[in-house]
């Protein structure tokens, strides 16, 4: 059964950087909530504010207002549980393994810190078990050395790592983008497969709205540091109600995102115009239909 409480939730948080007229709002008033067993995408361009939320969920950033909520309490500097809890996942398999030390060190290291009491044997069992998780032969993998491994094998060996210590939120940013396509759908599955065994909350960061469909049951349109449209993914797929989602859906060439391709031609002709007006800070939040909900372009 799906716990509908958010295991973590932003309240109403903004994050500027600079000062003055050249500051720059790259989170504004952003709430959201993560849930276990389900799968939010926040999806936008690069400079929407992805990462900053990601960054502010791993706590490298402090928010300038608003607040982090984990199981509803406020989230403080000195909260241990919550760094076991929350684990990032990123985009980028080749530069988050150490080139110097063997998947088996990879994904001991996590258990040490965290299960103290693991003897030697239960370790390697621990770590035979994370391998055969992610769909990796233990036999196979434990011994050898980043080099040594795919691109899909390393992210499949980040993910294990982050699973390590027992996680209940993963924040995957952009986990497939620097994969070869062949192997990008796997990685999906074995996030989805992850979620649903382990009763994850995830959060799947992408550029790439097209995507959000094999994952995410819910999906976060961010723009200019603003979410602009957020609702289940097949309303927000289908029946995209904000400018600037059916300016994202117009450039994906899949065939089974229905949309009205003319109807948005007309939009196209305008994208500047667009753009601007879906950065203008808008307050106004509208529901649309069950669950789905934007914010009205003003003027
Ligand atoms: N440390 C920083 N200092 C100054 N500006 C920053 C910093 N981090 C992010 N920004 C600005 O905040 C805005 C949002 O950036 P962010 O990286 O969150 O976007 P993004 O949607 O994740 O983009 P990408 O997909 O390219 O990573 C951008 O305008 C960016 O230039």
């Amino acid at each position: 059964m799906i716990d509908q409480n958010p295991v973590l939730a932003l309240d109403n948080v903004s994050k500027v950087f600079g000062k003055g007229d050249t500051s720059i709002y790259a989170a504004r008033s952003v709430s959201f909530a993560l849930r276990a067993g389900r799968t939010l995408a926040l999806v936008g361009e690069s400079g929407s504010g992805k990462t900053t939320c990601a960054r502010l969920i791993m706590r490298e950033y402090q928010p300038d207002q608003g607040q982090l909520l984990f199981r509803g309490v406020p989230v403080t500097h000195s909260m241990a549980a919550y760094r076991r809890a929350v684990q990032m996942i990123f985009q980028d398999p080749f530069s988050a393994l150490n080139p110097a030390h063997t998947v088996q060190y990879h994904l001991e290291r996590p258990l040490r810190l965290h299960q103290k009491g693991l003897s030697a044997a239960q370790r390697k069992a621990a770590v035979a078990e994370l391998l055969e998780r992610v769909k990796l032969d233990p036999a196979l993998m434990a011994a050898k050395f980043p080099h040594e491994l795919s691109g899909g094998q390393r992210q499949r060996i980040s993910i294990a790592r982050a699973l390590a210590v027992g996680p209940e939120v993963i924040v995957a940013d952009e986990p497939t983008s620097m994969l070869d396509v062949s192997v990008r759908l796997g990685i999906l599955n074995l996030l989805n497969e992850m979620k649903r065994s382990l009763g994850l909350a995830l959060l799947y960061i992408t550029h790439d709205i097209a995507t959000a469909r094999y994952v995410a049951e819910d999906i976060i349109v961010m723009y200019a540091g603003q979410i602009v449209e957020w609702g289940p993914t097949e309303s927000v797929l289908n029946d995209p109600q904000h400018a600037y989602t059916r300016l994202l859906l117009s450039a994906v060439p899949d065939p089974d995102i229905r949309f009205a391709q003319s109807q948005y031609n007309a939009e196209m002709a305008d994208v500047d115009n667009i753009r601007r007006l879906s950065a203008a800070p808008q307050p106004v939040i509208s529901e649309v239909g069950p669950g789905h909900f934007i914010r009205p372009i003003a003027g």
